[in-house]
């Protein structure tokens, strides 16, 4: 039996069996099985060389990756001509894109790779379609940006939110609080902070045994982590946690109520290609949910250069925007002037440890 037929069992089974206080052990020892059998298909066999699981052949480049995912024809290829310079064939039949079309997005002196992908179906975790290959590129997204119809019912988000799921993509989420640490003795040591709602120590066992982690220390510190959690715990090297933003297209062919409606949801943006509706809105979110940040240094008098900028994750520091310059640079650092939000006054005299802001510009002054 292959790994797509075992699983099909198993989800099969999951489905026949009732969830009651009998057999929830049962049906955590057949998560636990399904996480494993899923990993597994997306492993490409021994010597099928670059196979099933691998995405496409798109180095990355730039300060982030985006991956645009969604069903065929809700207008991935036409966004990604509307926001690079990259023309990506679009056209009203489904699977027109066939492989990964990188283009570049400027904002402001980053420079973001934007990756347009082939529709995926329902089924793509599985291997329908592209779907595997597909999914396997949006795993090496910074950010998933799906795509959705909003002429389409409702069900395919979640529908494809599934398919994601399903091969290990966790969106809008961080890792559970759970503290897992394999050893070569002493057994399965199990600890709580607090007595945890949906699992128990039967559970953890079970499935501990399961996957053959014999010695191990864990330790619970989240009271509303689930068995799910948990095995997410254990397949941490499969698992990655990728902020998603839901860009809803064509809202030329809703009504005004439906889109104010969709206009709301969490995480959501909605545009329409056709009438150049929202597209500066997507990009200014998109920006937002990477969670980055340019600045722009400045020589004494001179004007910055805002065609280029230093790209640094949120919470950033000057010392972080040395290291961006140059990795000796803080060695001869003296001071530097902060001009922007995160200056009091400008332009503020800062050190080291000073937290920057998005667009600060910065001086470094040297010894
Ligand atoms: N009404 C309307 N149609 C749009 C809009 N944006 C794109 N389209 C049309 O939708 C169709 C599909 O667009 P594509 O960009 O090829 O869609 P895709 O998601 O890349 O499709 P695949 O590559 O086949 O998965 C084309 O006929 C577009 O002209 C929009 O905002 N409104
Ligand atoms: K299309
Ligand atoms: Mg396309």
């Amino acid at each position: 039996m292959g790994v797509s037929e075992k699983i099909k069992e198993i989800e099969e089974e999951m489905r026949r069996t009732q969830k009651n206080k009998a057999t929830e052990y049962h049906l955590g020892l057949l998560k636990g099985k399904l996480a494993r059998l899923r990993a597994q298909l997306l492993e490409p066999a021994p010597g099928a060389g670059a196979g099933a699981g691998t995405g496409f052949d798109v180095s990355k480049s730039g300060d982030a990756r985006i991956a645009l995912v969604g069903f065929p024809s809700v207008g991935k290829s036409t966004l990604l001509s509307k926001i690079t310079k990259t023309k990506s064939e679009v056209a009203a039949y489904s699977f027109t894109t066939l492989t990964a079309i990188p283009g570049v997005l400027e904002y402001g002196g980053a420079e973001i790779q934007i990756l347009d992908l082939p529709g995926i179906i329902e089924g793509a975790a599985e291997g329908k379609g592209r779907g595997r290959q597909v999914i396997s590129a949006a795993k090496t997204s910074d950010l998933i940006m799906m795509v959705l119809d909003a002429t389409k019912k409702a069900e395919q988000r979640a529908l494809l939110e599934r398919e994601l799921e399903a091969v290990g993509i966790r969106l809008n989420r961080e890792p559970p609080n759970i503290y897992l640490k394999a050893k070569k003795a002493g057994g399965m040591k199990l600890s709580f902070m607090s007595t945890p709602k949906y699992l128990d120590e039967k559970m953890i066992y079970n499935i501990l045994r399961d996957y053959k982690m014999l010695n191990c220390e864990v330790l619970i510190r989240d009271e509303n982590a689930t068995v799910d959690d948990f095995i997410d715990v254990i397949m941490a090297p499969h698992r990655r946690y990728i902020k998603c933003l839901y860009v809803y297209n064509k809202i030329d062919c809703i009504s005004m109520q439906f889109l104010d409606q969709l206009a709301h949801e969490d995480h959501t943006v909605v545009m329409s290609c056709e009438l150049d509706l929202g597209i500066t809105d997507v990009v200014d979110r998109a920006w937002q949910e990477l969670n980055l940040m340019r600045i722009y240094t400045k020589r004494r008098g001179v004007q910055p250069n805002f065609s280029e900028a230093l790209i640094v994750r949120q919470g950033a520091t000057v010392e972080d925007v040395c290291d961006q310059v140059h990795r000796s640079l803080k060695e001869s650092f003296k001071y530097a002037l902060v001009w922007g939000a995160s200056a009091r006054h400008v332009p503020q005299r800062v050190g080291l440890g000073h937290v920057v802001a998005d667009e600060d510009v910065i001086s470094i002054v040297t010894k």
